[in-house]
C-alpha cells in the first residue's frame, strides 16, 4: 500500500520568471506550486512578494505553497493566505509568536506550517505541532535553488515524523532543497511526504514526465505496510 499523502511541490524558483503563468501550466500535474518568497534580509536573496503571489494565485492550476524566507513573518504571513496561498510556511528563526502566526494563517483559511533551517533543532518546537498542518525540514541552507542535498537532515526528518505519530492527527512533513530522483527515496524512508523540487523539475526537458518519475520513485521507496493478518 502506498502512502496516501506523497505529494510533489515543484519550486518555481527554478522556472522562467519572465513567463510565470506558462511555467505554472507546465506543472499542472503536481500537487502544489512552491513559491519561495525571499526578502534579502532573512536570506541573502530577493525574489517576489505579495502582489506577485496574488497574481499567481489567480492563474495557477495548482494550489500555492508559499515558503516565506522573510523577517517579521508575524506581520506578513497572514497576508499571503489572504492573497490566495493555500499553504503558508514561516521560519521559526524569524518568527516571534509562532502559535499566533499559525492561527492567523489558519484563520484566513490556509494550511499553516513552520520551517527549520539545517542548523535549527526540532525539539524546542515540538509543542507547536497542534498549531500547524505541516513541518518543513530544510535540506539545504535557504536562499538559493540548485544546491546539494544535506543528507544529515534525515535524522531530523525521522525525529519530526516520530513526533507527528505520537501527536496523532494529520501533519505533513515537507523536505526542501536538493530533492531529486537520486535523493527523494531517502526522504521517503526518513518519513517525509511532501517533496519540494526546483531544479530537478524545471531542469528536466519533459517537466510533466519528471514529476511523474519523482512520484514513482517516492512510491517505490515507501515501506510496505499491510493490514494485520494479511499476506503478501
Ligand atoms: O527554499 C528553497 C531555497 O531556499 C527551495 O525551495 C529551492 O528553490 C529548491 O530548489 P532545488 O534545491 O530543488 O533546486
Ligand atoms: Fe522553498
Amino acid at each position: 500500500m502506498s502512502h496516501p499523502h506523497l505529494q510533489i511541490s515543484p519550486s518555481i524558483l527554478s522556472a522562467d520568471f519572465a513567463n510565470l503563468e506558462r511555467e505554472l501550466g507546465r506543472i499542472s500535474d503536481a500537487d502544489w506550486a512552491h513559491v519561495d518568497v525571499m526578502d534579502n534580509h532573512f536570506v541573502p536573496n530577493l525574489t517576489l512578494g505579495l502582489p506577485v503571489v496574488e497574481a499567481l494565485a489567480r492563474v495557477s492550476p495548482v494550489p500555492l505553497d508559499c515558503h516565506l524566507m522573510i523577517e517579521d513573518p508575524d506581520r506578513w504571513a497572514p497576508g499571503y493566505a489572504e492573497a490566495g496561498a493555500r499553504s503558508v510556511t514561516f521560519h521559526v528563526e524569524a518568527v516571534r509568536d509562532a502559535a499566533g502566526t499559525a492561527r492567523a494563517i489558519r484563520a484566513e483559511g490556509a494550511r499553516a506550517a513552520f520551517a527549520l533551517k539545517p542548523g535549527t533543532p526540532f525539539a524546542p518546537y515540538e509543542e507547536l505541532l497542534p498549531e500547524v498542518d505541516m513541518v518543513l525540514v530544510m535540506t539545504v541552507e535557504p536562499g538559493f535553488g540548485g544546491q546539494s542535498f544535506l543528507v544529515d537532515q534525515m535524522d531530523k526528518v525521522r525525529e519530526v515524523r516520530q513526533a507527528v505519530r505520537r501527536h496523532g492527527g494529520e501533519i505533513w512533513v515537507q523536505v526542501d532543497g536538493g530533492v531529486s530522483l537520486e535523493t527523494i527515496g531517502r526522504c521517503v524512508e526518513a518519513g517525509a511526504d511532501v517533496f519540494v523540487a526546483g531544479s530537478a523539475v524545471y531542469g528536466a526537458e519533459d517537466v510533466p514526465a519528471r514529476i511523474d518519475l519523482l512520484r514513482s520513485r517516492a512510491r517505490e521507496a515507501t515501506p510496505v505496510t499491510r493490514p494485520p493478518g494479511t499476506r503478501s
